[in-house]
């Protein structure tokens, strides 16, 4: 039932190609942000859903389809429930101090340099973060290890990383 509610909704957000571009995933992430009145946004922007796309475009097609979407959902779902849990002022928005717990209870393992990189990349000058920069962050962090654990074969926490393989960990910034 839920299934093919869901799939309903793909194809009605995909259209006749079966498939979301980055128009389509910024109007249907703007349209359901809406609603919810403790997540603070101007809105998804076009090149924020660009990047969202590519770095969940298993098959290179430059737009997701049905899983991809889904899996995508589901981290949105996900991420947006512990931004829920640690805009302990509900402000609507996530301060430095409430991004490193956040960012721990996702499961990223970050040192204290990167919490403040990523703070000040997504944070507003009063150093607060908006749900949909939150949402691109954790997307950008999820690619990251993603890619990190792929290279970690023996899974030691060390990866080698060629000139051009570097290119995997550049989104984050
Ligand atoms: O689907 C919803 O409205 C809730 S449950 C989860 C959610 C909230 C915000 C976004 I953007 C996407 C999904
Ligand atoms: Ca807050």
């Amino acid at each position: 039932e839920e299934e093919t509610q869901f799939r309903n909704i793909f194809r009605q957000i995909a259209g006749d190609d079966m498939e979301i571009n980055a128009e389509e995933l910024r109007n249907v992430l703007n349209n359901v942000v809406k609603k919810h009145k403790d997540l603070k946004t101007e809105g998804f922007e076009l090149e924020s859903c660009r990047s969202m796309i590519a770095l969940m475009d298993t098959d290179g097609s430059g737009k997701i389809n049905f899983d991809e979407f889904r899996h995508l959902w589901d981290k949105i779902k996900s991420w947006q429930k512990i931004f829920k849990r640690y805009d302990s002022d509900h402000s609507g928005t996530i301060n430095s101090y409430e991004m490193r717990n956040a960012v721990n209870d996702a499961g990223f393992r970050l040192n204290n340099q990167l919490y403040d990189i990523i703070t000040m990349r997504y944070a507003d000058k009063n150093m607060n973060i908006d749900f949909d920069s939150f949402i691109c962050c954790f997307v950008r962090l999820d690619a990251m290890f993603r890619a990190f654990h792929a290279f970690d074969k023996d899974g030691d926490g060390i990866i080698k990383l060629n000139v051009l393989e570097v290119n995997y960990f550049v989104p984050v910034f």
